[in-house]
């Protein structure tokens, strides 16, 4: 199978009936496989370059220096985790040794002033900065610069499904989305048995802006029961849909089960993921007014998704 490109700059500059095409197409790629590869998003080249150079140089620190940002208390939802420290299939119910990648991982960058105590016991707790210069503002850049790229591809999402153009954004006012870097160490021996660098897992949230090293294949998605390789070009995200979204489309798009392999002889790998989270406080009822799912509200909704992982 191939991937399918959609750009969101040609949509968004469309009329009409090519928009309406577009729009159209869109629907059909988030039922079919809810991943997308994105062009036209307008994501400042420099804004990536220095999120890299950030990433890069967090993980090129002796393990003493990155555990500094480690959580502080388990369920802690932000700072370091080093490797064995989680298995993302896990969350399938798949007991399976801990994912072979290190990860650092930051909330959002503000706290409203109505965020309750239990948003701000979790999600709005504040990220531990490394100290690194340059670090947290290339980090800031980035995720302003993905907040707002989900908040457009929201409302293509929006026209995908048939909805009024701006029907998202009062879920989406104040997102609890989560920024990850992952750092995926050359693999020199053999994994262990069902170990990969990430374990067959969906994503929790409304959709995922993932940015994988370029020429690095390793992600791959679930098809007809086999793997496929998602391929990683320079300047295109990667999009996929999460279960919330899935969950509120009351099952019309698909959030696809998808891996990080691991094989022996690996050279390292990174990878960028931006995890689009509706507001704390959003009532995600099935949008077409059915009763396949019962209403749910997107902060513990994370929370309770959240907490199956760890190892
Ligand atoms: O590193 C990747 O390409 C994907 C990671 C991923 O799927 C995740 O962290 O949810
Ligand atoms: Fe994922």
């Amino acid at each position: 199978m191939s991937f399918s490109t959609f750009n969101l700059a040609a949509f968004e500059t469309a009329h009409q009936d090519a928009r309406h095409v577009l729009a159209t197409d869109l629907d059909r790629i988030c039922r079919d496989t809810g991943f997308l590869l994105l062009e036209g998003h307008g994501v400042a080249q420099s804004t990536i370059d220095d999120m890299w150079a950030a990433a890069t140089a967090f993980f090129a620190q002796d393990a003493t220096d990155k555990r500094k940002v480690s959580p502080p208390y388990q369920g802690y939802p932000y700072g370091y985790l080093g490797p064995e420290t989680e298995a993302l299939a896990r969350s399938k119910g798949e007991e399976t040794p801990p994912d072979l990648k290190e990860s650092f991982n930051g909330g959002p960058l503000a706290v409203p002033q109505d965020a309750g105590d239990d948003a701000r016991a979790f999600c709005y707790q504040p990220t531990l900065w490394p100290d690194l210069p340059g670090f947290r503002p290339a980090w800031e850049a980035y995720y302003s610069a993905m907040e707002a790229l989900a908040a457009r591809v929201m409302r293509a999402f929006a026209a995908a499904l048939q909805l009024p153009d701006g029907y998202f954004a009062p879920f989406i006012a104040h997102p609890i989305s989560a920024l990850r870097a992952l750092h995926y160490p050359a693999t020199d021996t053999a994994p262990l048995d069902r170990q990969q660098r990430a374990g067959a897992h969906t994503d929790y949230g409304s959709l995922t802006i993932l940015l994988p090293q370029p020429g690095r294949k390793g992600l791959q998605v679930m098809r007809d029961d086999s793997w496929i390789d998602v391929p990683a070009h320079e300047g295109t995200f990667v999009i996929n849909i999460g279960d919330l979204m899935a969950r509120w489309t009351a099952d019309r798009w698909v959030s696809t089960m998808h891996r990080v392999v691991a094989h022996p002889g690996q050279p390292p790998r990174q990878s960028l993921a931006f995890f689009h989270q509706p507001d704390w406080d959003a009532e995600i009822t099935p949008l077409d007014g059915s009763d396949t799912y019962a209403p749910v509200c997107s902060g513990p909704y994370l929370m309770q998704k959240f907490q199956a992982t760890g190892v």
